[in-house]
């Protein structure tokens, strides 16, 4: 039979060191060595950490989701590993190692140009404009989980928290909202616990915030992320409130006027009822 590509055998994977801990797993950097000459590939693989929250079959849907995605943006999905006596299966990515947007822009701060982030934030629009054609709502956009692949294309990963929208509804319901990145959770979200492609345009929009603050948790948005950091119903409440009253995240430091005016980014209120390729379209880049 022609040999699986997909399967990796455990004992080729080698193990050299953490990347870090997703939604509902840690991820390794290991080198696939079948040769055992050290000239295997280099390969992100996530071991699934059953808790309360995680289970098999929540993995199995990570799994499944990210090996039918097949887009330039997005965090190319290359196997399987099943470990011995088949008790547990770990996921195998392509391994980018620029690392997560987050590190990038701290660490380049002073050569990613205004340009560069609008092409970062197009790419991050046309992924997930592809998820949206899928119908998947990916629920935890945000700039920690973009991987950078190069220093002009970034990708979307960890699809831990990812969900199909049913065909009769247009928006996903969560029962039992885990850790909550409420601070990129739109009002609907965080009020009702509802999920739609709006939601992840909501997201999109604090992920540009993120981007045009260099990534900087030391700037503003630190102070107003530390206030919603963690999930508290009187935190998320305060949040719901302010948003309701109209309160939005206050212009990234020295950002042109072209890219935030009158509490609108990059000129347009991000607008939900567009897709996010339409809403970076209407953006006229430079
Ligand atoms: C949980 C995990 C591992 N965290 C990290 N991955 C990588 C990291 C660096 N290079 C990578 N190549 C592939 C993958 Cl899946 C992750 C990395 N670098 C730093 C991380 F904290 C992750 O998945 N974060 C989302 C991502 F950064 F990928 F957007």
């Amino acid at each position: 039979a022609q040999h699986d590509q997909t399967l990796f055998e455990e004992r080729h994977l080698r193990y050299i060191h953490p990347l870090g801990k997703g939604n509902f797993g840690s991820v390794e950097l290991c080198r696939y060595d079948p040769l055992g000459d050290n000239t295997g590939e280099l390969v992100a693989v996530k071991k699934l950490q059953p808790n309360k929250q995680s289970t098999l079959e929540d993995f199995k849907k990570e799994v499944k989701t990210l090996s039918i995605l097949h887009c330039d943006y997005i965090v190319k999905y290359r196997g399987v590993c099943y470990s011995t006596g088949r008790l547990s299966m770990s996921l195998v990515m392509e391994y980018l190692p620029n690392g997560s947007l987050i590190g990038y822009m701290e660490n380049n701060r002073h050569n990613v140009t205004p340009r560069r982030m609008l092409l970062f934030a197009s790419q991050i629009c046309k992924g997930m404009e592809y998820l949206q054609t899928l119908r998947y709502v990916h629920r935890d956009l945000a700039a920690r989980n973009i991987l950078v692949a190069s220093e002009s294309l970034v990708k979307i990963a960890d699809f831990g928290l990812t969900k199909v929208i049913p065909c009769d509804k247009e928006y996903y319901r969560v029962t039992q909202p885990g850790e909550s990145p409420i601070f990129w959770y739109a009002p609907e979200s965080i009020n009702e616990s509802r999920f739609s492609h709006k939601s992840d345009v909501w997201s999109f929009g604090v992920v540009l915030h993120e981007l045009f603050c260099y990534c900087d948790t030391n700037s503003n948005p630190k102070r107003v992320r530390r206030m919603f950091s963690f999930k508290h119903p009187s935190i998320s409440m305060q949040l719901a409130n302010i948003l309701k009253n109209n309160w939005r995240l206050p212009a990234p430091p020295n950002c042109q006027p072209k890219v935030f005016n009158e509490n609108k980014f990059l000129g347009v209120i991000i607008d939900d009822k567009k897709s996010l390729t339409q809403n970076m379209f209407t953006i006229n880049f430079h």
